[in-house]
């Protein structure tokens, strides 16, 4: 349950307002190779140029395990609130209505949990809290070896990390950089800093003040190399294009939509943009998402690949690691902030 005072919602309440539908470009990653993946590699490429955004088909994630975790996520947030506070933390864990470190308040509960080699957990710095299992009486521990919604949640981060890969050895083809695991190796690390989210927008309330539609997640980019997301069908997620129009991007349940986020930006050296979006509620129906993102390792030093600075050889970010980075998106930072823009040369 998401709980605000007047004047917080007040504070995230938008003017109803219907962006038109955006037109996303769609990549189908099971072509095979010779001229189907050549193909693929183009339409990605230039999608990410355009957008910053896209949806892949043919991702190989099977829609049974898709459904499974997503039925067992949403029994989660069914579960009573103080079983849901059990897992709260920070900076992962259970929250709701609160993202991020500087005040930012959304119509939202989410899971925010690490994806590492020893599995989906709410970091080693939180072990002695519990993750309630839904449905699973017996194991409500996260540290329980057995936990539906964990295992569940596992594998679903592994065949989309997979997926993932997948989709940056396609770029690094469409994009002409060698070796092909040039931008994926930094998400398939062991120790890359992989996180999944579990997003739940509880259907729009039925009374509230200065508008009739709220904010879910504010307006923002992703600080990693890649987002891959999946929703229930439910609309609500908008993107901006280049000039800063808000569009609003068609469900689609059986397929991902992929995000480029700010990392990807300065290993393309500015080729490839981050996309801002949001979250708006207006529905009457739940939405649920599930976001996995995907990060370099901590102490990987992020610029531009070298074989995308162009003839002149020019960076327009200055060297950083991903640890600095992602801690300036903690720090009392609001989630509309240009982060990037402090790297620039
Ligand atoms: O829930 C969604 O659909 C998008 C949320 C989002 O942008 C995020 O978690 O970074
Ligand atoms: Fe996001």
């Amino acid at each position: 349950m998401v709980v605000l005072a007047k004047a917080e919602l007040e504070q995230i309440a938008l003017p109803a307002a219907q962006p038109p539908l955006a037109h996303v470009r769609v990549v189908d990653l099971s072509a095979g190779p010779g001229a189907g993946r050549a193909a693929a590699a183009r339409a990605l490429v230039s999608a990410c140029e355009e957008q910053g955004f896209f949806k892949v088909t043919g991702h190989g994630v099977p829609l049974e395990l898709v459904r499974a975790v997503e039925a067992a996520a949403a029994g989660f947030f069914t579960l009573p609130q103080a079983e849901k506070e059990a897992a709260a933390g920070k900076p992962v864990g259970y929250a709701s209505k609160r993202i991020g470190t500087g005040g930012d308040l959304g119509w939202i509960e989410y899971l925010l949990l690490s994806v590492t080699s020893a599995g989906v957990v709410p970091a080693a710095s939180f072990a002695a809290s519990t993750l309630p299992c839904a449905g699973a009486a017996a194991a409500r521990s996260l540290s329980e070896p057995s936990c539906p919604l964990r295992e569940l949640l596992e594998e679903y981060a592994s065949a989309v990390r997979r997926m993932a890969c997948g989709v940056l050895e396609l770029m690094a083809e469409g994009l002409g950089v060698v070796p092909a695991d040039a931008i994926s190796r930094l998400v398939a690390d062991d120790d890359s800093d992989n996180m999944l989210r579990v997003n739940h927008y509880p259907p729009r309330p039925e009374l509230h003040q200065g508008g009739s539609l709220l904010t879910g997640f504010g307006e923002h980019t992703d600080p990693q190399i890649i987002s891959v997301l999946r929703s229930n069908g439910t609309s609500g997620l908008e993107i901006a294009a280049r000039d800063g129009a808000w569009a609003s991007v068609p469900p689609d349940a059986d397929s991902f939509f992929i995000n480029v986020g700010d990392a990807l930006q300065v290993l393309t050296n500015g080729r490839f943009s981050s996309v801002k979006h949001r979250v708006v509620v207006s529905s009457e129906r739940s939405r649920v998402s599930m976001i996995f993102f995907g990060g370099p390792p901590p102490g990987e030093r992020l610029a531009p690949l070298r074989q995308l600075m162009g003839d002149g050889g020019s960076s327009r970010y200055r060297e950083f690691t991903w640890k600095e980075y992602k801690s300036s998106t903690h720090r009392g930072s609001r989630l509309v902030d240009d982060r990037l823009c402090r790297l620039e040369n």
